[in-house]
Order: C-alpha cells, then sequence, then structure tokens
C-alpha cells in the first residue's frame, strides 16, 4: 500500500458512563424553591462522546480523522447516541446493554450566570460486559493511534479500569488521553497517560491538598508533568487553562464570548488539544486550539462547535502567557 493510500490513524474515545444531557433553563435558580424552566434541550453527552462528537465535527489540516466512539449505552434510550453518531459520521463501537443510559440534569441560570450540574450513577455494567470492552478496545488500537478516555466509572467497573486500558494501550504503542476525577483518575495517572485534563478541584483531590490560587495550580501541575506524564492541562473555567509540558507551563485565557452554557467546555478542550497534537502542533498552538474549542462550544448547547473560520478567529484572540 503506498503512503497516500494509507489510511490516516484514528482517534478511539471510550464512554464508561454515557449520558444524555437535558439542560433546562431556569432563570434566576434558586436551590430549595420552587424553580420553573422556561425551556428544555436534550443532547447526547458524556465526556468520552462529546469529544468524539467536537473531534468529528472539526476541519483538521490533512483531511478528516476517522473518529470511533466506543464504551457503554443503555439500548432504551439510544436514539439521541444514534442520530449523533449518523450526523457527524462517527464509528459506532458502543456496547449496548438492557436499560437506559443515564439523563444528567444541567440547570442553566444566565441571569446567575451559573450553571448547576447534577449527574446521575448510570447503568450497572456486568463483569463480562466490562471485560467485553476491554477487548474492543485492545482490538481497536490494532489501526487506531489516539485514545482518550473520558468521564465518571459506573458501578461494576473497577476504579482501576482506566489504569488498566493505559497499561494495555501503551503496549500497542497508542498515546493515551484521561480525563476522569477520584479514585479511577488517581489509579490512572499511576499509570502515566500521555495527557491528563484534570480542573483546579480534580488536580486538588488528585495530589490531596488544597490549591489556594494560580502559582499553586502551576505548581501541582508541574509536579504531576516531572511524575512522567508528557502534557498536563489543568483547566480553570472562566481564568483559562494551565498547559505544561516539558518544563514550559503557559497560561490561555479565552477571549470574551457568549455562554450559554459551559456543559462540555472540557471535553471541548480535551478535542482541540488533541486536534492540535495530530496536525502535529506545539505547545501554544495545542493551548490556543484546545481553548478555541472551548470557548467555541459555550455559546452551544450539546456537542457543537462553530464554523472553522469563527474557531480560526478565537484561536487568534486567546491569550497566552508564558509562566
Ligand atoms: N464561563 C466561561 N467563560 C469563558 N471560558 C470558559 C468558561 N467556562 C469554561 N471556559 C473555557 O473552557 C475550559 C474548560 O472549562 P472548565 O470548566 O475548566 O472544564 P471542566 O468542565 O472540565 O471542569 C476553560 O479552560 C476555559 O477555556
Ligand atoms: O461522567 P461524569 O463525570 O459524570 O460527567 C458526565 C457529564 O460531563 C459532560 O461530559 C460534560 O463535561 P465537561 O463539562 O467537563 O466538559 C456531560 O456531557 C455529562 O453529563
Amino acid at each position: 500500500m503506498s503512503a497516500l493510500s494509507t489510511p490516516r490513524p484514528g482517534v478511539v474515545t471510550v464512554t464508561l458512563n454515557a449520558a444524555i444531557d437535558q439542560t433546562l433553563d431556569v432563570p434566576g435558580f434558586a436551590a430549595g424553591a420552587v424553580n420553573r424552566a422556561v425551556a428544555e434541550t436534550r443532547t447526547a453527552g458524556g465526556k468520552g462522546i462529546n469529544v468524539a462528537a467536537f473531534l468529528a465535527g472539526a476541519s483538521l489540516a490533512g483531511g478528516a480523522v476517522p473518529v470511533t466512539a466506543t464504551g457503554i449505552l443503555g439500548e432504551e434510550n439510544i436514539a439521541v447516541f444514534d442520530a449523533l453518531f449518523r450526523r457527524r459520521g462517527i464509528r459506532d463501537r458502543c456496547l449496548r446493554l438492557p436499560g437506559r443510559s443515564r439523563v444528567n440534569i444541567k440547570l442553566v441560570d444566565r441571569e446567575g450566570r451559573s450553571v448547576t450540574d447534577i449527574n446521575l450513577p448510570g447503568l450497572h455494567v456486568p463483569a463480562e460486559s466490562w471485560r467485553g470492552l476491554l477487548t474492543v478496545v485492545d482490538d481497536l488500537a490494532v489501526t487506531n493511534r489516539t485514545f482518550v478516555l473520558s468521564g465518571s466509572v459506573p458501578a461494576g467497573v473497577p476504579d482501576t479500569a482506566y489504569a488498566e486500558m493505559v497499561t494495555a494501550l501503551h503496549r500497542r504503542g497508542a498515546f493515551v488521553v484521561v480525563d476522569a476525577s477520584g479514585p479511577p483518575l488517581r489509579h490512572a495517572v499511576a499509570a502515566r497517560p500521555d495527557m491528563v485534563k484534570p480542573n483546579a478541584a480534580e488536580l486538588a483531590e488528585l495530589l490531596g491538598r488544597p490549591l489556594k490560587d494560580r502559582a499553586e495550580v502551576v505548581r501541582a501541575a508541574r509536579e504531576l508533568s516531572e511524575s512522567g506524564i508528557a502534557l498536563v492541562v489543568v483547566s480553570l473555567g472562566a481564568e483559562g487553562a494551565v498547559f505544561v509540558e516539558g518544563g514550559r507551563a503557559l497560561l490561555a485565557v479565552p477571549p470574551p464570548v457568549e455562554v450559554a452554557s459551559t456543559v462540555g467546555a472540557g471535553d471541548a478542550m480535551v478535542a482541540g488539544v488533541v486536534a492540535a497534537r495530530l496536525e502535529g502542533m506545539g505547545l501554544e498552538d495545542c493551548a490556543r486550539r484546545g481553548t478555541a474549542f472551548a470557548a467555541g462550544t459555550l455559546s452551544r448547547l450539546g456537542p457543537e462547535l462553530p464554523p472553522s473560520e469563527r474557531l480560526a478567529e478565537l484561536m487568534r484572540a486567546v491569550r497566552v502567557e508564558e509562566l
């Protein structure tokens, strides 16, 4: 086969706990009071599903990259995922279980500029399904080089799930990204993935100490990077994100944008950085691309990006500072 006809190695995202995001528009939302929603939207979600959707929707130099989604879906409310996969041309290698994928509630208060997430536990995964998924992931590693392991780990799946996958995927020579929290992140970090993207709270939990200010976040990110994780991205909500690689640390601050919902901004950031890496970009452009993807999805509900000209404009408008 000539180099030109060799298929571009693809990206696989793994979502153990997929979700349908139910966004409720609740002006002036107050906990402990009677609230009224003025609008409701349901979109396919779950961290890896979102990353797959953002990547499959992005235009990359050198042509589209094949994107495969695997993980676990409930077969009773599958339509929204099937529709997303079809619309974006995402290859579907998800396992189906009896029952329904969880519906996560996102309360958006545009007046108070707040988003309240209520994430449900999700399906119980039988041991044989979990083992079956490991086989699918291993099989996908024969033809794909980049793996994104994202989101919470449902009941029935061990907290070591991502750590096991990192080890198996490294044996196959894959580049592995982990975006998780709590014990699954702690175990995964011990297996040294190639990239992690905690937010500040997840990083503080991982290191077992509070991170009081940005300087402490940067120090903690450097520590994590020095422990053997090539690229550490710590997202800080509206303040931007810190990118650390090989002793270099950058802060990337998004330009002001209209915010419809912040749900999925972290997943968009992961997708943007992966897209940049697939194009061989260096740290600064990874930071710009990741931040542009994150800023680009804020004005939309669900895993949607603006057109590529707008993304290019956002990329240029990101402020990058050497730390
Ligand atoms: N309110 C906001 N205004 C501008 N940018 C934001 C806002 N919230 C998130 N972002 C962008 O999205 C990125 C990821 O968001 P963050 O909330 O930190 O992730 P996560 O949802 O994973 O906790 C941030 O680093 C930032 O670039
Ligand atoms: O698996 P978890 O940690 O419960 O998170 C699932 C939720 O996170 C999301 O993927 C959004 O994540 P981010 O806002 O961190 O990008 C939602 O689509 C989903 O409801």
